[in-house]
């Protein structure tokens, strides 16, 4: 009889100490089971020494889309290249390959993730997997999977296991009912794509998160990125990344937007290192947990007059694109980041003037 009172008295304890739904729990952990694909803290993918420095292990997940191998390349210089993790579900190339660790991780693999984050000692994540607004608008059930039953997995991990967590969010958080002209960072939130419905959900979740369980959540709304070096993934602003690459290789381009729409944009090299300032900010400093964060807002006519600076010869036509017109149509013409600039001293270096003067975007008449 007291074997049986004991081990009720200590099955009970470990009820209450695990959060098991009876009871107000501290983290939100979810039942524990075998993982079918058990990844080792020294798979051959690479070697990943742990470190003892005091850096930060990094994982970021979704990390070969536009934004994810520059984010990778700034955090190996501050944090050393075996610190920082990049992960997807598509194969790198080799100069990425061989730039640092690279790992399969599918963040709909709740179990593979979590063991991924407990054999490399992860301590901060950046949570890049998405569908963007035009590639969601085509297939919403796999957007509303991955950028919502994906995030879930994702934050539910991160409270687990104490991550410092950053999730962007995007200027397509807000809708046709939000002030555009600027944005502010507390407004109406109504979008109309399945991109944006599941970026306000990730910033509420977040901070739900944040102030529930006490998760180290943190979140910038991005503009359109300009990028030389990568490719964008199916956006509304892909637009202003394609204008380069085609006045190089034609010296034609044809634009699916007006040519007065006008959005806010930012160079990728900004928007990185937005992200590694807001992580590294002190706690205490924010005052929010999710901020806009701006540069330059300009429409397609204004950037094909700075390109054709360059390339006089540049030829641009207009296509308009119902789908994606109509979203550009409902999202913010400029964006009002005086929170961010306040509290954690954010200053963007590119205008659209310097973006005419990066070598890397700066296109040679070489076409033919
Ligand atoms: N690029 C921009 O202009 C911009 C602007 C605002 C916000 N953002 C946000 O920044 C983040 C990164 O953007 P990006 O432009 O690099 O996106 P991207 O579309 O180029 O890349 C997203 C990556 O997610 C990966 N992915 C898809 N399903 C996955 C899954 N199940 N598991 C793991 N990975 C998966 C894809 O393979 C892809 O490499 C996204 O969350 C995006 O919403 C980007
Ligand atoms: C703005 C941003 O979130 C992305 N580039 C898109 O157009 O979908």
């Amino acid at each position: 009889m007291p074997i049986i009172r004991n081990l009720g008295r200590a099955a009970s304890q470990l009820l209450q100490s695990s959060g098991c739904g009876c009871g107000v729990s501290l983290v939100p952990v979810r039942a524990i089971g075998v993982s079918p694909r058990q990844v080792a803290s020294d798979a051959s993918f690479h070697s990943v020494t742990f470190s003892e420095s005091g850096h930060p292990r990094v994982l970021i997940t979704g990390g070969l889309g536009q934004l994810g191998v520059g984010l990778a390349k700034l955090l190996r210089k501050r944090f050393g290249k075996n610190n920082v993790i990049l992960s997807d579900i598509r194969k790198p190339a080799d100069n990425v390959f061989y730039s640092g660790p690279f790992i399969f991780a599918d963040i709909l693999d709740y179990k593979n993730l979590r063991e991924i984050v407990v054999n490399n000692r992860i301590t901060w994540l950046f949570h890049y997997s998405a569908l963007l607004s035009a590639v969601g608008e085509a297939n919403v059930p796999l957007a509303r999977a991955v950028n919502i039953t994906g995030l879930h997995n994702v934050l539910d991990i991160a409270a687990e296991h104490n991550l410092r967590l950053f999730v962007p969010s995007t200027i397509g958080a807000f809708g046709p009912t939000s002030p555009r002209d600027p944005t502010p960072d507390i407004c109406i939130q109504r979008p109309r794509t399945i991109y944006g419905v599941s970026k306000v959900h990730a910033e509420l979740m977040g901070e739900y998160y944040h102030y529930r369980y006490g998760l180290d959540f943190r979140c910038l709304r991005y503009p359109g990125i300009i990028s030389a070096d990568s490719q964008p993934g199916g956006g509304t602003t892909d637009y202003a990344v394609k204008i380069f690459h085609d006045a190089i290789k034609s010296g034609k381009f044809k634009c699916y937007l007006r040519p007065d729409t006008r959005l806010p944009m930012m160079y990728i090299d900004d928007c990185l290192k937005a992200t590694l300032e807001v992580m590294e900010a002190p706690a205490e400093a924010l005052t929010m947990r999710t901020y806009n964060i701006n540069a330059m807002s300009f429409t397609p006519e204004e950037l094909a007059q700075e390109v054709q600076k360059y390339v006089p010869e540049l030829q641009v036509t207009y296509n308009v694109d119902q789908v994606r017109q109509a979203i550009a149509d409902s999202w913010p013409m400029n964006f009002d980041d005086s929170n961010a600039r306040r509290d954690w001293g954010w200053k963007h270096d590119y205008d659209l003037p310097e973006l005419r003067g990066i070598q890397k975007l700066k296109p040679s008449s070489s076409y033919s």
